[in-house]
C-alpha cells in the first residue's frame, strides 16, 4: 500500500528496517526466527500472532532495547517512541507534567516543554484534562495520555505494543481512528503489535502474520483499501473477508511447527 501512503507521495522520510532478525534468550528461549521488516515514513505495519511468538522481542529489537541474536537493525530512526500497553503514569503528576516527562528527561527548556505538551494534548483531545491527576481519568483517555506523552518528544518513528490492549472495542476504535489522523498529520514509520486482526486490517497498510514461537513470519498482507479509511468501512464484506483471510492466516500459523 506504499503508493496509497502520504509519506510515498511525499518522498519517504526515515525508515525503520529489520533484516533477518532472530533472538534467543540467555536461558535458551528461541523467541524469534528470522524476522525481516521494512516500514517507510507513513506507512503502519501491525504484527500479529499467537502469545508469546516474540511480538514484543521484535519492537524492542527494533527500538534498540534488545540486541539481536543475529540478523541486522538496518535503518532505525534516532528517536523512536515506543508505547506499551500499560499507560505507565505517574499518579502524583498532572496529566500535563507526565506529558512532559520525556522531554524533561531529554532536557528540553520548561516553555518549550509546556507548548509542546499543550500541542500534544490538544491532538488526542485532552487540553481540558491537563491538570487532572491520572487517577480522574478513565482507562482510555489514560491511554490518551500515554500516546501525547509519546508523541510530544516528537519521535521519527513509532513502535506501539497492544496499547489499546485492556480497553473497550468502541474506545479502541477511536483511538485507532486518532493514531490514524495523527500518523496522517505526520508521516513517520510505525509498528503495530495488537491481538485484534480486525484493528490490524483496519489500522494497516500491511499485517504481518507471524507462526507460534520462535516467531517467523507466515504471512504478509497488504490491505487494500485507501485511506483516509471511514468507520463504515469496518462493517463492509470486503473488509469481512480481509479479516477472515487474516485469521485463516493467523490459525495456519500457529497449528505449524517451526
Ligand atoms: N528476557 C527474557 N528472557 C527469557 N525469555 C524471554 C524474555 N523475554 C521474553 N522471553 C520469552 O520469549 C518468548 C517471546 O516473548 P514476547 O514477549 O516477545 O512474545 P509476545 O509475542 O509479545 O507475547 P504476548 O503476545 O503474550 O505479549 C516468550 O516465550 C517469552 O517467555
Amino acid at each position: 500500500m506504499t503508493e496509497r501512503t502520504p509519506a510515498a507521495e511525499s518522498g519517504g522520510g526515515p525508515r525503520l528496517e529489520l533484516a533477518g532478525v532472530s533472538k534467543v534468550y540467555d536461558d535458551g528461549t528461541a523467541a524469534l526466527a528470522e524476522v525481516t521488516l521494512g516500514v517507510g515514513g507513513g506507512e503502519l505495519v501491525s504484527v500479529v500472532g499467537p502469545s508469546g511468538c516474540g511480538k514484543s522481542t521484535l519492537l524492542r529489537i527494533a527500538a534498540g532495547l534488545e540486541a539481536p541474536t543475529s540478523g541486522t537493525v538496518r535503518h532505525a530512526p534516532e528517536r523512536i517512541g515506543y508505547v506499551f500497553q500499560d499507560p505507565a503514569l505517574l499518579p502524583w503528576r498532572t496529566v500535563r507534567a507526565n506529558v512532559e516527562l520525556l522531554m524533561e528527561l531529554r532536557g528540553t527548556p520548561r516553555a518549550e516543554r509546556r507548548e509542546r505538551a499543550g500541542r500534544a494534548l490538544e491532538l488526542v483531545g485532552l487540553a481540558e484534562f491537563a491538570r487532572h491527576r491520572p487517577g480522574a481519568l478513565s482507562g482510555g483517555m489514560r491511554m490518551r495520555v500515554s500516546l501525547a506523552r509519546t508523541l510530544a518528544d516528537d519521535p521519527d518513528a513509532l513502535l506501539l505494543d497492544e496499547p489499546f490492549g485492556a480497553l473497550d472495542e468502541i474506545t479502541r476504535a477511536g483511538l485507532g481512528d486518532e493514531l490514524a489522523a495523527l500518523l496522517a498529520a505526520r508521516p513517520r514509520p510505525a509498528v503495530l503489535v495488537t491481538h485484534s486482526v480486525a484493528e490490524a486490517a483496519f489500522l494497516s497498510s500491511t499485517v504481518l502474520v507471524m507462526s507460534a514461537r520462535p516467531g517467523r513470519v507466515v504471512a504478509r498482507v497488504e490491505i487494500p483499501f485507501p485511506f483516509p479509511r471511514e468507520r463504515s468501512l469496518r462493517a463492509t464484506p470486503e473488509f469481512a473477508e480481509v479479516v477472515a483471510d487474516l485469521t485463516g492466516r493467523l490459525y495456519r500459523g500457529m497449528a505449524e511447527v517451526a
